[in-house]
């Protein structure tokens, strides 16, 4: 496989006229990994596709593409000439034009282009379809062909911008299962901005959350949902509540759940406050155990439900329960705390708040629960 980095984005300040919008950007994609910047509206994602592309000039820091640099202040490569593909939301195919022609738009110079134009139909499944114009395919086919149309000039990187946000449930979820299958297959590089995390998750190898224009990490999605380096990080990706706590040692915290011990340590001082981060796949539905949680909500899954719960305290929590086992609201179920990987920060205010996050010098402790 080839790992040599592709992207690198070195304190990348970007933004319009003078306006900072993404300030001191650090990320790098290796060759054939697929990117995903993912956040909240306006917090800068777009931005930052544009700046790569070069429809935007850099303020500050630089953009290198294969070793070369294509953005720096006062310079700025042209999009034409730096061998990136765009796939928009919109898909903007050139509605005069078939399937067929949209694809080779790019290639059509190229001696034997058809064969190529050919293969990529086959390769989105549109083949049957080559004749068609683009008013006459769903939303699902649109964004095929222009998935197509963008990998016909084998770009050395596609950028993708919120590519599946007009299609809906299902066929969003297929459809991002099936281009990260096709980009893989061809070893396409890529970048994906979305502000939907399951989308982001589906085709991404890493995955950068954005806050208000600043990186809060850049991780593989295992390691964004799992450890999270920040409060926003924990609490947008995936769903979780925090519970207070105190930390008794480096890998234990006294919390009204009792003591829960995870893998990681922390080196804060002992007795510090801490928020501890609970998922609803931490929470386990145990029904001997003492310790009890109210109903006070449910969302049934299919194969598991979701039940919302309160603790005596008023805390209240999320837990995934196998969806044979129904309770309503109101009734009181046993739980059981299965949080190996244990997410901690510092309470704001505490001791510990003041010590950054390399200080709290958090480690892994392997095989310790
Ligand atoms: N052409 C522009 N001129 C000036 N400001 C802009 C322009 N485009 C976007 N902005 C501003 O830059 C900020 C970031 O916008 P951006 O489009 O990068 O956000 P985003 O994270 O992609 O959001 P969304 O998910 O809503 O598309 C916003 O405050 C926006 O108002």
């Amino acid at each position: 496989m080839n790992r040599e980095m592709l992207l690198n984005l070195r304190n990348l300040t970007c933004g319009y006229h003078d306006q900072q919008v993404v300030r001191g950007l650090n990320l790098h994609l290796n060759a054939g990994d697929i990117g995903c910047l993912l956040g909240p509206s306006g917090c800068g994602k777009t931005t930052t596709l544009r700046a790569i592309a070069g429809f935007e000039p850099v303020l500050e820091g630089e953009i290198e593409l294969a070793g070369d640099v294509i953005s720096r202040a006062g310079f700025t490569l042209a999009p034409e000439k730096r061998h990136i593909g765009m796939v928009f939301q919109d898909y903007a195919l050139f509605p005069h034009l078939t399937v067929a022609e949209n694809v080779a738009f790019g290639i059509r110079k190229e001696p034997g282009f058809e064969g190529k134009v050919g293969e990529l139909l086959e390769l989105v499944k549109l083949g049957h379809l080559a004749k068609r114009y683009p008013h006459e395919l769903s939303g699902g086919q649109q964004q095929r062909v222009s998935l197509a149309r963008a990998l016909a000039p084998e770009p050395r990187l596609l950028l993708l911008d919120e590519p599946f946000s007009n299609l809906d449930g299902e066929l969003r979820r297929r459809l991002s299962q099936e281009v990260r299958e096709i980009l893989k297959a061809r070893g396409t590089s890529a970048i994906l901005v979305t502000h939907d995390q399951e989308e982001a998750f589906a085709v991404s190898d890493h995955v950068g959350v954005f806050r208000d224009g600043l990186l809060e990490q850049w991780d593989t999605p295992y390691n964004l949902y799992h450890e999270p380096l920040t409060p926003f990080v924990a609490s947008f990706v995936g769903q979780g509540y925090f519970i207070r706590g105190q930390l008794v040692s480096a890998d234990s915290v006294n919390t009204e759940l009792g003591t829960i011990r995870g893998n990681r340590a922390y080196t804060w001082p002992q007795g510090s406050a801490v928020d501890v981060l609970l998922r609803p796949d931490d929470i386990v539905h145990a029904p001997e155990s003492e310790l009890r949680a109210k109903v006070i909500g449910k969302t049934f899954l299919g194969a598991a439900t979701l039940y919302r719960l309160q603790l005596a305290t008023g805390s209240q929590l999320e837990s995934i329960f196998p969806s044979h086992a129904d309770h309503q609201p109101g009734q009181e179920v046993g739980i059981r705390i299965a949080a190996d990987h244990l997410v901690v920060f510092p309470a704001q205010g505490s001791v510990a708040a003041h010590f950054t996050p390399q200080d709290s010098g958090v480690r892994r402790i392997s095989g310790a629960l």
